[in-house]
């Protein structure tokens, strides 16, 4: 495996390029039709979508664990079929399931991780205490998996992914079942993964903290791109820029306009 840092792209080359992908479960009936989605090194995209909307479908394109009907998948500037090794070792994600080795401490995982990715011993301790700092699981850094909450095995899963630091970081719902310390501290931790680098995308149905946090949103609906832009884009095409509209009221008006319904604003 590569050290992460020789992954590492300079600013301008996307972490991830997903370009025009016709995908799904079975050629006849593509879920997917024609999705293209960016991360560049740095920013943070919010997938947002109705439940069946595609969003699943398409994380599991990115992820090489399905294969485009046509178009492209791109991670840190290959595909998968040109370099499947920096492909695969290029992105990180964290399921919205916490799965967890139950022999396992907490810090066994990250020392595991961190073996498994290459990150000195020094380094991979130095990350390990910030991360358990910022998550307020220090006390818990020796517990297994089976003596956390449900919240508490989320975040380990989210600190593995961090400690990696990888050029593409794909979180699934990670706001449910957290505490309001831990979704700052979350929070927090992307900003710090952002700032060094790390391009994230994250699919929510949790849209105030998306529209706080994600520089950028893709909506789909239906398989399709429905709208993209950062938040204020997406809620002027919405017609929902008024004073207290929140990109709840946005989402609600595209997928109304999309569905036959009349757009507010
Ligand atoms: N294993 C599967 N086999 C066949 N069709 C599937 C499979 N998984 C999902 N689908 C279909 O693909 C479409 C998109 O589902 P997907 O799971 O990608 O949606 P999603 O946006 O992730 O939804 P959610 O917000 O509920 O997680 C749906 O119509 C769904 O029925």
């Amino acid at each position: 495996m590569h050290n992460q840092t020789e992954h590492r792209l300079d600013g301008n080359s996307p972490v991830l390029g997903m370009k025009d992908v016709i995908g799904g479960y079975s050629p006849r009936r593509p879920v997917l039709h024609g999705v293209s989605i960016t991360v560049m090194p740095g920013e943070m995209v919010g997938l947002i979508g109705l439940n069946g909307a595609g969003k699943s479908t398409a994380i599991k394109h990115i992820l090489g664990l399905m294969v485009p009907h046509s178009g492209e998948v791109r991670v840190a500037g290959t595909t998968l079929e040109e370099n499947p090794e920096r492909y695969r070792s290029s992105a990180a994600y964290v399921p919205e399931q916490p799965s967890l080795i139950s022999g396992l401490t907490v810090k066994e995982h990250l020392r595991w991780t961190a073996m498994a990715y290459r990150i000195e011993e020094a380094e991979a301790s130095v990350r390990v205490a910030a991360l358990a700092q910022a998550f307020r699981m220090t006390e818990a850094l020796g517990s297994l998996p089976d003596t956390l909450s449900k919240g508490m095995k989320q975040k380990v899963m989210l600190m593995n992914a961090l400690l990696v630091s990888p050029p593409l970081l794909i979180i699934d719902e990670p706001f449910l079942g957290l505490d309001p310390l831990a979704i700052r501290g979350l929070l927090e931790a992307l900003d710090e993964a952002r700032a060094s680098g790390t391009g994230i995308l994250l699919s929510s149905h949790i849209l105030p903290a998306l529209e706080r946090k994600a520089d950028r949103l893709v909506v789909m609906h239906r398989g399709r791109l429905i709208a993209e832009g950062t938040p204020v884009q997406v809620k002027a095409k919405a017609g929902c820029s008024g004073p207290g509209e929140t990109l709840d009221d946005a989402f609600e008006a595209l997928v109304a306009a999309e569905e036959g319904g009349v757009p507010r604003g």
